[in-house]
């Protein structure tokens, strides 16, 4: 599902009346309905259904966002609420279709408190008593910067009532692109955003505030929307399915893609086993795990459905320099490579590294300490002859790009889009909402997984399941996009059965089968899903 950044949104929205002739107010009016429809089933699933379904406090801006919020507050008025207007500005400052509205229900008798600047900070705190929710049309996409004074304390009040939220558009005060707390937020049980997904909905914190997100079709012909290139994409069960299919009846195991994955060290041989059952668990025909000789012996007791190639090693459990050939030559029968899980950065292995990414020509996973080893010459990544994708967790990331941790975390969106461009790969920027990157492509948002899956050895599993799609031919975007989908989806699965806390690795994999099942057959989507409101 398209995600887009609210500038986006409001070329929509201008495209959609001045071009195709919408009138601004017929968008308007079906915003407001899908807000005070969004409202009644809130309230009746906290309160049931009465003959007097409640009251209801209406929090307007001065733009088109309170604009949708006296829409609101007329329809809810119809359906027999008691609606109370709290306008957060001027009258006189409320203009064009907004004005409209207002005048509306004014003309209606609901009552409309006009709150100034300077209200005493014990009213507003009061303000929402004796009433069953709350909706915010504060602010919208026309949110600019830090919201400050009078703003910050009626969002406080509002987050301190203690009352369901219904969110117009975007929870006021959350940035619509990179879904940052701009000063103050509110805190919504529910979003109902107007005619496409906004991007920071989808990103933390915007995430945690936004709520159950329903996306309100207003009246934008859809044409309208292939007419602009969405930033981002929401990865959903429907779009990664495709990737996923079943294999061809007289399938044998040589066409089902040949994964080879270059790892391990002493004391690292957990990852060797996790990344090539997750690989094999993806529908790989043959997974080859290429590890330093001396551990070759415990990988032989370790694993069953995959296979070994010792290589040659330094003495201290870790690849040689001298690996490098045997394991190019290996890598061209393959059809895909995954390169680092466990694999430490021994400065032997770290030469072996770098010349293997420059060398390799088939499409590689480069994981964890692959990443490491890259961190002091990240420029070998340009120089790779095939499709690379790269699954850096934040600390991983902030070493190749000589940040720290924390500033990858705050510019996620922005970090994820400038390590693709720099070095031209596809990229995975694992986490809450993991992002996938890759030039000239809108960014990827994972809403599978949970917070249990942030265990030693998951980030194994996930880089052998990116490189079984690899290897059965999907290219670097779309095996990254089904990896990673799957893998929260199992994860997903996983912390369902056993709660997230006992969560292990090996959780992840057992559960494989399952995410699989469900994504072909089933129409249950874990942690996250979003609502269409058609009207
Ligand atoms: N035709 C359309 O565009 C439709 C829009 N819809 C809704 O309208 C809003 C966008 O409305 P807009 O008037 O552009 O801006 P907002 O209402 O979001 O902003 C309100 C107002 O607030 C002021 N402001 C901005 N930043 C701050 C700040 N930091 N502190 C204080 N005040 C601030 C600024 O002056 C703005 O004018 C969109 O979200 C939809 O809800 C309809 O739904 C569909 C048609
Ligand atoms: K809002």
């Amino acid at each position: 599902m398209r995600a887009v950044s609210p500038s986006t949104m409001k070329q929509i929205d201008r495209r959609a009346i001045e071009v195709y002739g919408v009138p601004g107010i017929v968008l308007m009016e079906n915003a407001s309905r899908a807000v005070a429809v969004a409202v009644k089933q809130k309230i009746e699933e906290i309160c049931g259904k009465r003959k007097s379904p409640g009251k209801v406090a209406v929090v307007c801006g001065k733009g088109n966002n309170g604009g949708d919020g006296f829409g609101a507050a007329r329809h809810l008025a119809n359906m027999g609420f008691e609606v109370m207007v709290f306008l957060a500005s001027p009258f006189d400052e409320i203009s064009g279709d907004a004005a409209v509205n207002l005048k509306v229900i004014k003309n209606m008798g609901i009552p409309v408190l006009e709150l100034k600047d300077d209200e005493e900070p014990e009213k507003i705190r009061g303000l929402f008593d004796g009433f069953h929710a709350v909706v915010d049309a504060l602010f919208g996409t026309g949110l600019r910067g830090e919201v400050g004074g009078f703003h910050r304390r009626l969002i406080e009040a509002i987050n301190a009532s203690g009352l369901p939220v219904v969110a117009v558009d975007i929870p006021s005060g959350i940035c619509g692109i990179t879904g940052k707390v701009l000063g103050a937020a509110v805190r919504a049980d529910v979003t109902v955003t107007m005619g496409l997904l906004k991007v920071g909905l989808l990103l933390y914190p915007g995430a945690a505030h936004a709520g159950r997100v329903i996306v309100a079709d207003i009246g934008i012909p859809h044409r309208v929307f292939e007419e602009f290139e969405a930033e981002g994409f929401l990865l959903e069960p429907g779009f990664i399915k495709n990737y996923i299919k079943p294999p061809a009846p007289d399938a044998h195991k040589g066409d089902m893609g040949k994964v080879f994955i270059i790892a391990g060290s002493k004391g690292m041989t957990g990852a060797c086993a996790l990344s090539g059952l997750g690989a094999a668990r993806c529908g790989a025909g043959l997974v080859t795990l290429g590890v330093p000789e001396s551990l070759n012996d415990i990988l032989e007791v370790k694993v069953t459905e995959v296979m070994t190639l010792p290589l040659p090693d330094t003495g201290e459990g870790t690849l040689s320099e001298e690996a490098l050939k045997p394991a190019l030559e290996f890598a061209q029968k393959c059809d895909a490579v995954v390169i680092g899980p466990g694999l430490s950065c021994h400065q032997e292995t770290e030469k072996f590294v770098r010349s293997f990414v420059a060398e390799c020509e088939r499409p590689m996973v480069i994981d964890a300490d692959g990443i490491n080893n890259l961190s002091q010459s990240p420029g070998v990544l340009r120089e790779a002859k095939a499709p690379v994708v790269i699954t850096p967790h934040p600390g991983e990331m902030a070493r190749l790009l000589s940040m720290t941790p924390r500033e990858v975390q705050e510019n996620r969106w922005d970090v994820a889009k400038k390590a693709g461009e720099t070095f031209g790969c596809t990229v995975v920027l694992k986490g809450a909402r993991t992002l996938i990157y890759s030039p000239g492509r809108p960014v990827y948002i994972n809403p599978t997984g949970n917070p249990g899956m942030a265990t030693g050895g998951s980030g194994d599993v996930l880089a052998g399941m990116i490189g079984a799609f690899l290897a059965r031919g999907l290219d670097a975007v779309e095996a990254a996009a089904a990896g990673v989908y799957l893998h929260g989806l199992a994860g997903d699965a996983a912390a369902e059965k056993k709660g997230e806390i006992p969560l292990v690795a090996g959780d992840i994999i057992e559960n494989i089968p399952e995410a699989l099942k469900y994504l072909q057959e089933g129409e249950k989507v874990y942690g996250y899903e979003i609502q269409t409101y058609q009207g």
